[in-house]
């Protein structure tokens, strides 16, 4: 798995692959990565399938269940709050969560990366799962904060290709969320991308290397 969030001036861009593996099985090409836990909420999946399911989707009930008994939205450092009690009290039990959490509030746009060792960490770049350190590799050689929407999503599409280029556990296609300010709907995420196959983008990123003869494959 690979997985990536960063802030920059237009809001929050979240980019996963779509891998899941069962030991060197391919289970499939085509997973979730990212949850909708509500209008103004995206959380991440990295390590456990299950846990990672089963958790997020949990947070997302206790999300809604946080505004009808507050009577507002819920914050993402609220909701953060909410996981990441959860996995602490479950620490040393094997669970296997990377994830980060991020949304548009009355702060503005926030991200928060959240691991099963109990680590909560506010930050403006995080990537997760197997493939993360390439994807660091290209998100810090290119990142700034003035990037244009355009430029950021492409940035995220690059981290994410080159990282299931190299990474074994990464794989199958490329979905891009957008976090901005509420809409008139009072969307605060938009699809960017939601499938672009990781194959089809080798000869897109591999062209451009200009090289001649047979290249990376
Ligand atoms: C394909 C699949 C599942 C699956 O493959 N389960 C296996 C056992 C699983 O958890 N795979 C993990 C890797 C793994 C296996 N055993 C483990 C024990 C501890 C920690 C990790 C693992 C995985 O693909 N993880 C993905 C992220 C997942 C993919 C599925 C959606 C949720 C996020 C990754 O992190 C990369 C592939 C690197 O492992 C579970 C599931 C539920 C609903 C729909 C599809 C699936």
């Amino acid at each position: 798995t690979t997985t990536l969030a960063f802030k920059f001036q237009g809001g929050v861009i979240v980019a996963v692959d779509s891998r899941a593996s069962q030991g060197s099985f391919d289970a499939s090409e085509t997973v979730r990565k990212i949850i909708e836990i509500n209008d103004q909420l995206l959380g991440t999946m990295a390590g456990g399938a299950a846990d990672c399911q089963f958790w997020e989707q949990y947070l997302a009930i206790e999300c809604r269940k946080y505004q009808l008994q507050n009577r507002e939205k819920v914050s993402v450092a609220a909701a953060s709050r909410i996981l990441i009690n959860i996995l602490y009290s479950y620490r040393n039990h094997g669970l296997s969560m990377g994830c980060m959490l991020t949304g548009w509030d009355h702060e503005g746009a926030q991200l928060y990366y959240l691991d099963n060792d109990g680590q909560r960490i506010k930050g403006n770049i995080f990537s997760c799962g197997s493939g993360s350190t390439y994807a660091y590799g290209v998100l810090d050689n290119e990142y700034h904060y003035n990037l244009s929407v355009k430029e950021a999503a492409e940035l995220g599409r690059k981290a994410i290709y080159h990282a299931t280029h190299r990474d074994a556990g990464s794989g199958g296609v490329v979905r891009i969320y957008h976090v901005h300010a509420p809409n008139a709907q009072g969307k605060g995420w938009t699809i960017i991308e939601d499938g672009e196959d990781v194959n089809k983008l080798h000869y897109f990123y591999e062209g451009a290397k200009g090289a001649v003869g047979d290249g990376d494959f």
